[in-house]
């Protein structure tokens, strides 16, 4: 039997359309909203899309925000300088710097820059950090998305077997830290990388399949344990166009029990999580400059954390 189809642009819609309702009852009881700031570097042509997919979901949810568009030869300083007015500025709330930066910069230092109480995309080393221990702030929004997911398709982690293929800091690396968290996703987890022997095997042990390795359709029914759940985090675009992730989605959904598409899956879920980010970033903002009322109001208006 083929897998089951998750659906993310659908749970997407859910969670945004959820979101916007807690946007408008902020604006009105705190007077004004949540505001995102995305700096873009360069004209990278998939991060000028996605940058614009970001101010149009984030206008839809009643947020405020810029988009800061600067030239590809923009020094270190001149970006650095940006972050920081964004940081002192206490109309924002959340601050992302669009990936990949071009070559030249220091893509690290600018993430380090970043205000970590603004960095909703949670690449900052504390939030990384309190992620590890068990004590999340931001977390990177692809593998929250993908948690979402799962708890919303009652797919469950617990006591699983759980493979992650790829260490990156934006997506393998933070998945795995969720998967294992207690009471998160409280998973055995496994991560395999580019030095891993045979991570074919590996991902054969794996209930749940986390594909994250940034290497165009590699994973077929080979690499997948009958009746396993397969989540497809790449995205690549093939020559004739079209959008591809790193897993042989024909293949994967003969032996998989519910698998993801790509375009589709989790890619709209990214989006979602980036303004959870920021309205959680507004809130905690409110609390931290004494607006302990309005937050009452808010919650006695069921405006609790997202
Ligand atoms: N600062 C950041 N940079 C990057 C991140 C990030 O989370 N923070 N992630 C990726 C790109 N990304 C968001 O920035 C992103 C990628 C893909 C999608 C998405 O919705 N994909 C759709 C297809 C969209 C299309 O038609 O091209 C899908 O999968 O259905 C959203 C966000 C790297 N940089
Ligand atoms: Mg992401």
């Amino acid at each position: 039997m083929m897998a089951r189809v998750i659906d993310g642009k659908t749970h997407a819609a859910r969670e945004r359309a959820e979101l916007a309702q807690k946007v408008a009852t902020f604006r009105r009881v705190v007077g004004y909203a949540p505001r995102l700031d995305v700096v873009l570097v360069g004209d990278h042509p998939a991060s000028a899309v996605y940058v614009r997919n970001k101010e149009k979901a984030r206008e839809q949810a009643g947020m405020e925000g810029r988009v800061h568009r600067l030239p590809a030869e923009t020094a270190q300083h001149e970006l650095a300088a940006l972050v920081a007015d964004l940081n002192h500025d206490p109309n924002v709330h959340g601050i992302l710097v669009q990936l990949p930066l071009p070559a030249h910069l220091d893509a690290q230092a600018i993430l380090e820059a970043i205000d970590p109480r603004k960095d909703v995309d949670g690449f900052h080393p504390e939030n990384v950090g309190l992620l590890a221990l068990g004590r999340p702030r931001f977390v990177p929004c692809t593998p929250l998305g993908v948690m979402r997911l799962l708890k919303a398709e009652g797919i469950a982690t617990t006591g699983r077997e759980a493979v992650v293929l790829g260490r990156s800091a934006i997506v393998g690396l933070p998945m795995s830290l969720l998967l294992a968290a207690r009471g998160t996703g409280d998973a055995t987890t496994t991560i395999c990388h580019t030095a891993t022997p045979d991570p074919r095997a590996v991902a054969r042990r794996a209930d749940l399949l986390i594909v994250a390795m940034g290497r165009a359709e590699t994973v077929d029914a080979d690499w997948i344990k009958p009746g396993a759940v397969v989540i497809d985090v790449g995205i690549h675009k093939r020559d004739d166009g079209r959008l591809v992730g790193d897993v042989v989605f024909e293949s994967a959904a003969r032996v998989a029990t519910a698998i993801t598409p790509v375009p589709g899956g989790v890619g709209p879920m990214t989006i979602a999580m980036l303004l959870n980010n920021t309205y959680e970033a507004a809130r905690a903002a409110l609390a931290h400059s004494g607006g302990v009322g309005l937050l009452a109001s808010l919650s006695e208006e069921g405006c609790v954390s997202t």
